[in-house]
Formats: C-alpha cells, sequence, structure tokens
C-alpha cells in the first residue's frame, strides 16, 4: 500500500546523524540508520546501548538533539499518517491497571484508521484478523489479565497488526516470552514480511527470527558498531554449551558485548 506519490527506492526510515540526551546523558552519539522498504533489520546491541531510544526517537517520543529523521520520506516533525506505522512498545511486567479485554485492547489500535473514532464493520473484521494472526481469536473477550507474559505480547502485537501497519516496530518482542508463543510470533512476523511489512525489531538475540532478518545494525555505547549482514552466530551461540570459539565471525570479538 505505498502511496503513489512515493518512490518504494525511498527509504521508509532514515536516520541522519542523530543525537539524543536522556537527562544529562548523551544516549544516541549521531546514528546512521536506514531501512529500505519490505527489508526486515534488527537492531542489536548490550543494555544501555541505545536500542529503545533510538526506535522511540523514530516514534517521536524522545526529543532529538541534533540530526533529522524521516519517515516515508517525510520529515518526522511533519509526519502524520502514524497509522501506516505499527510500533510494539518493550513489554513491561506492571499490570495495567484498568481491566480491558484482549478485544478492547486489539481495537484501541484499529482507531487509528477508523473515520471519526467509530469501528466499523471492515475495522472490527481487522481486529479478529489481526488477533488469529497471533493465535488468540479464542480469547477475544478474556481480560488481559488472565494472560500469561507471551500471550499478553502477541495481544500488543494484535494491537500493532490491528491497523494494518506498512511498518512495524517492535522493541524486544520476544523478552520474556514462552517458547510457544515465540514461535507464533515468529510464524506471524514471517506472513507480515511476505506481505510486503517493512520491519525494524530490537532484539537481544536474533533466536527464532534470525531466517527473517535481512540486516543487522548493531549499536554500542549510542553509536553504530556494525550494519551489514546478521552475525550467525547470535542465535546458537547465546545457548548454553557454545563456548567454542569461530575466530572468523566477528560476533566473537565482542561485537555484542
Ligand atoms: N529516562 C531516562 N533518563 C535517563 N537515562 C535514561 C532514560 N532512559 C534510558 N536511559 C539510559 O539511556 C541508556 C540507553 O537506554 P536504552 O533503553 O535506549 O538502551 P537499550 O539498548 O534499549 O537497553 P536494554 O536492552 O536494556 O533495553 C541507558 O544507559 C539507560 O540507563
Amino acid at each position: 500500500m505505498t502511496h503513489p506519490e512515493e518512490s518504494v527506492s525511498e527509504p521508509v526510515i532514515s536516520l541522519r546523524g542523530v543525537r539524543a540526551d536522556l537527562g544529562s546523558r548523551p544516549v544516541l552519539r549521531g546514528i546512521d540508520l536506514t531501512v529500505n522498504h519490505g527489508e526486515v533489520v534488527a537492531l542489536l546491541g548490550a543494555n544501555g546501548s541505545g536500542k529503545s531510544t533510538a526506535v522511540r526517537s523514530i516514534i517521536g517520543q524522545v526529543p532529538l538533539a541534533a540530526g533529522e529523521i524521516r519517515l516515508f520520506g517525510t520529515d518526522r516533525k511533519a509526519f502524520r499518517d502514524w497509522a501506516r506505522v505499527g510500533y510494539v512498545p518493550q513489554r513491561t511486567t506492571a499490570a495495567g491497571g484498568v481491566p480491558a479485554t484482549v478485544t478492547e485492547v486489539v481495537s484501541s489500535g484499529r482507531l487509528s484508521r477508523a473515520r471519526f473514532g467509530v469501528l466499523r464493520k471492515s475495522d472490527r473484521e481487522a481486529v479478529r484478523r489481526a488477533l488469529e494472526l497471533v493465535g488468540m481469536a479464542d480469547r477475544a473477550k478474556d481480560s488481559v489479565d488472565a494472560l500469561s507474559g507471551g500471550q499478553h505480547q502477541r495481544v500488543l502485537i494484535a494491537r500493532a497488526l490491528a491497523a494494518e501497519p506498512e511498518l512495524l516496530i517492535m522493541d524486544e518482542p520476544m523478552a520474556g516470552v514462552d517458547l510457544a508463543s515465540q514461535e507464533v510470533l515468529a510464524h506471524t512476523l514471517e506472513e507480515q514480511v511476505a506481505a510486503g511489512t517493512t520491519v525494524l525489531l530490537v532484539l537481544h538475540e536474533l533466536g527464532p527470527l534470525e531466517p527473517l532478518i535481512d540486516r543487522a545494525v548493531v549499536l554500542r555505547d549510542g553509536c553504530v558498531l556494525h550494519d551489514g549482514p546478521p552475525p550467525k552466530a547470535v542465535g546458537q551461540h547465546a545457548l548454553p554449551g557454545h563456548d567454542h570459539v569461530h575466530p572468523h565471525e566477528p560476533i566473537h570479538t565482542g561485537l555484542l558485548s
């Protein structure tokens, strides 16, 4: 669903010289990052390297100290078409407080597409499709408080998918997610990618998503350390028992530490 005035050669996300401070601390120290149409890019790096801050700067939650961000070719400050962007924040363990059903949470993700904020039949169908995609259609009427961590994460992803976004940004979608939900999420993402969705993912390790990743951008201390093919070893070698050394692979020289 590319807009007619746009060319697919225009990056979907472009960061140039992005700097951001949190408190008095420089957290992003001159980031360049490009995500092209249909690409799946993983943002990797150690804790505190700035991954979440980078994605939060893209969606406008962190002010820039310097640099430029463009979304679909438009300066982020002038960008208004947020229905084209699905965002799944880093999951918190804090209980939501306000009781809501699975359908209510996922429907909230459709509001950006609903005319006058009223969900029509086609919107309710999109909500239902999103729930089916993440295998949660049978829990539609349940309270989100009754869900496991992995199921909760599936609901948050369904909320992002309900708007049928062209760009999906997810912050650690697999963190704290049980194996069964991880497999469902990997399959969901595979279908989105096959349908042409552009994806930027913050990950700790590639894990089950590895086959989907086109490119990895590794951050260290708020700078880009690596931008290129995904470091193959991250998934397997993060597992216990994989302590042998492959000197030809940059990952073992501390790329992610
Ligand atoms: N609101 C804030 N005020 C001050 N410093 C912050 C704030 N939020 C994050 N930071 C600091 O900014 C740095 C980058 O944080 P960020 O969450 O972007 O890293 P990350 O790479 O996503 O790490 P993690 O994998 O732990 O989520 C960290 O050192 C963090 O402590």
